[in-house]
């Protein structure tokens, strides 16, 4: 057998996004994805996922190039190799990543949510060699389905007119009803059970009154609220003391780790992360401020699957939850976290997922979500199947595009409807 890389291909694309609102604007019409190849001397094939905006690309390139002649299975020389690649200081200077949903941006958090695409890559190459699961290469499964939660969403019934985009069936979601009847449709068509609200988008009190109503629609069901830190401490105290009796927990409500273990000292309701928490530096100041009672990991963010195993286990010493957070993402990272997800011992909440919004995806066979769970495949590598096709079409679309979707900008998205918005201060509320 030989694991020799002899080849990489890196292949952006856009994909259709349906108009999902969030604090910092809407979601455009297509968003970025980088889908990356790695071949080995054998002609086996592993496919990863990551975000594929142009400051990830511009990393990933180089970091291809210093792949080739080094073996699949070397996963730890991934992070030499990393360490290797130059990032530009613009790319880092007083930026923010995600549309600002994902804190400040760094060196580091670049870096690693390149080398998460290819760690993945090369655990799907090594599994299709050796004839294992890829959860097999990471020490097991601990369970045979992973459970996910309905990721709802206020949404506007269609992208503003004039705007090239693809047709949703979705329907709008801009009140209290229409977050239930959304959040019905997620039973109805995915079995999920649990339901995290995106908010962020209306003052707190609108926000309040569409979990009331999910709660009272679905009478004992976990459920969550994630405003992307939008609202002062003040008012996630005030949230929390009103929604305490209904939530698993809080994600997010105030910005930074300073406000979370304020708000997390004044109240009951557990508060969850992916802002403040989102590489291993800033655990130890989050753990022990109390700031955090859940971490929301993201192999995109975390540097791969391996890395996500390390931080459950940092949370599992710290008595600190574990769950899943998730951007815009197609069945290879879904794949990529269920594979994960099935080998982390104490995942006690259900895991967030985008999947269910993408009607695109480049896989030959999409992946299926029964009781709202995906199940584990035992397949080698990741289980799934490029649909080079499909592959094609939404890297011609990438090609031609002028620049606009190119990068994620959900706040040039809504100026589109709304000319005079601008990102909003926070804290919002
Ligand atoms: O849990 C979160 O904070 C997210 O999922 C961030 C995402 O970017 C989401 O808010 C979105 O895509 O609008
Ligand atoms: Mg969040």
């Amino acid at each position: 057998m030989n694991l020799t890389i002899t080849d990489v291909t890196l292949t952006p694309i856009l994909v259709a996004d349906p108009p999902l609102l969030n604090t910092q604007g809407v979601h455009q019409p297509y968003t970025p994805r980088l889908i990356v190849e790695v071949v080995t001397a054998d002609g086996i094939t592993g496919v990863g996922e990551t975000y594929g905006d142009a400051k990830y690309l511009e990393l990933a390139r180089p970091f291809a190039e210093r792949l080739k002649g080094r073996q699949v299975s070397d996963l730890n020389g991934l992070f030499t190799v990393a360490d290797q690649v130059a990032v530009d200081a613009s790319r880092v200077e007083n930026a923010v990543d995600v549309g600002g949903l994902r804190g400040v941006q760094t060196a580091d958090k670049l870096r690693l949510s390149v080398v998460s695409g290819f760690e993945v890559a090369c655990l799907d190459a090594l599994g299709k060699a050796l004839g294992l699961p890829v959860h097999t290469l990471l020490g097991g499964k601990v369970r045979d389905a992973v459970e996910y939660s309905a990721y709802l969403f206020y949404k506007w019934a269609h992208h503003p007119e004039g705007v090239p985009a693809e047709k949703d069936d979705w329907g709008a979601a801009v009140d209290p009803a229409g977050v239930v009847e959304q959040a019905r449709r997620f039973t109805e068509r995915y079995g999920f059970t649990s339901f995290k609200l995106k908010g962020g988008v209306f003052p707190p009190d609108q926000e309040i009154a569409a979990v009331r109503a999910l709660a009272e629609a679905f009478p004992g069901h976990p459920l969550r609220l994630d405003p992307n830190g939008a609202w002062s401490v003040e008012t996630s105290v005030e949230v929390a003391r009103e929604l305490g009796d209904v939530l698993e927990y809080l994600e997010d409500p105030a910005l930074g780790t300073p406000a979370m273990a304020e708000v997390a000292a004044r109240t009951g309701v557990p508060l969850a992360t992916n802002m403040c928490v989102t590489t291993f530096a800033e655990i130890q100041e989050a753990f022990t401020k109390g700031a955090v009672q859940v971490v929301l990991s993201d192999h995109h963010y975390w540097g791969g699957l391996r890395n996500t195993q390390q931080l459950a286990a940092v949370c599992r010493t710290f008595g600190v939850g574990v769950s899943m957070h998730s951007n815009t993402h197609l069945g290879i990272s879904l794949a990529a976290m269920t594979h994960v997800a099935a080998t982390v011992p104490d995942l006690h909440h259900a895991c967030d997922s985008h999947y269910p919004w993408q009607s695109e995806d480049v896989l030959t066979e999409r992946l299926t979500f029964e009781g709202g769970k995906v199940a584990v495949s035992d397949a080698p590598g990741l289980g799934v199947e490029l649909d080079r096709e499909r592959l094609a079409v939404l890297h011609r679309r990438w090609l031609d595009d002028d620049g606009t979707l190119r990068d994620r900008d959900d706040a040039a998205a809504m100026r589109i409807a709304d000319p005079a918005w601008v990102t909003p201060a926070m804290p919002r509320w």
